[in-house]
């Protein structure tokens, strides 16, 4: 289903610039090389839209904000080129600052795609704060009582801003305004490393920055990668007798070493 998706991102090596946060910005750009793509972390103002106008893809990660005007200057850029934006709203609804600028992007960049854990969604889709700082809330869980509401959110929060909308947690919904996935791979273990969702959403740009004409199937490609190179490198933390720090080499590792078969056999995707 994916091995064209994921054969493209090897063949063309996408440059993508991610404009990230400090805690993570090593994991992204190692998560970029290991699928096949090259990482530039370039944000300064004075740069970025020349890094941006040779790169084919860009991030926006909201975890540590230091320069909002490059953001917008390269997203600008990125917007005028027609290449894919991607956006990771980290800690929406936790502070005014992050909320003001949510507003401001979502008024005046087109994402590709936007990709939150559930509650960073919710901020944007409903304006509500019950985030637990970079974390999704335990109260906001997708379950089966309310994955309808949720995909119904994202569909129309997708229908609001032109993006696909990709919601990571223990169940990962992709959806766009009329089709939803619902992908239920990954670890528990993904949540206590810092940067899963960070690393989710930066290979989420080098899958669409390969294949720009498919948005929707390409981000459904990056979270089933990640959801089953989560599950692959618990197998490896357990047979190692290792804990968390290994676990994320691990999950580093498999992404390097996947193929389409190795996702097909599996994948848990669900059209919903
Ligand atoms: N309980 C879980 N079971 C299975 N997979 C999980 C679980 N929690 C998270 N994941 C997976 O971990 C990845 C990151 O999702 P998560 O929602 O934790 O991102 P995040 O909160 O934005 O993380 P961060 O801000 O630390 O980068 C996704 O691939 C998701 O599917
Ligand atoms: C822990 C943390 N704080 C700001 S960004 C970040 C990484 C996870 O989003
Ligand atoms: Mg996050």
């Amino acid at each position: 289903m994916f091995s064209d998706i994921m054969k493209n991102v090897k063949a063309k090596s996408p440059l993508i610039n991610v404009i990230t946060n400090f805690v993570t910005v090593n994991d992204c750009a190692n998560i970029l090389l290991a699928a096949g793509a090259s990482p530039c972390m370039a944000y300064d103002i004075r740069e970025v839209e020349d890094i941006v106008s040779i790169s084919q893809g860009l991030v926006i990660n909201l975890g540590a904000i230091e320069d909002d005007r490059a953001m917008l200057l390269s997203t600008k850029k990125a917007n005028e080129m027609k290449i894919p934006v991607i956006f990771d709203p980290v800690a929406a609804g936790a502070s005014r600052l992050r909320n003001d600028l949510c507003t401001e992007f979502l008024q005046n960049v087109k994402f590709s795609v936007i990709r939150g854990n559930i509650s960073e969604i919710k901020s944007l889709a409903l304006g509500s704060s019950t985030t637990k700082g970079v974390d999704a809330a335990d109260a906001d869980e997708i379950t089966e009582n309310n994955i309808s509401e949720v995909v119904k959110m994202a569909k129309s929060l997708s229908e609001k801003t032109g993006s696909v909308i990709a919601i990571s947690g223990k169940t990962d919904v992709v959806a766009d305004h009329q089709r939803a996935y619902i992908i239920k791979n990954g670890h528990p273990m993904m949540a206590l490393i810092t940067g899963s969702g960070c690393m989710l959403t930066t290979l989420i740009c080098a899958y669409c920055a390969a294949n720009p004409d498919r948005i929707f199937e390409s981000t459904a490609a990056a979270v089933c990668t990640m959801g089953v190179c989560g599950e692959y490198a618990y197998q490896k933390t357990i047979d190692t007798d290792t804990g968390t720090s290994s676990f994320r080499n691990y999950l580093i590792d498999y992404v390097s070493k996947l193929d389409s078969e190795m996702i097909e056999e599996r994948m848990k995707l669900e059209v919903y």
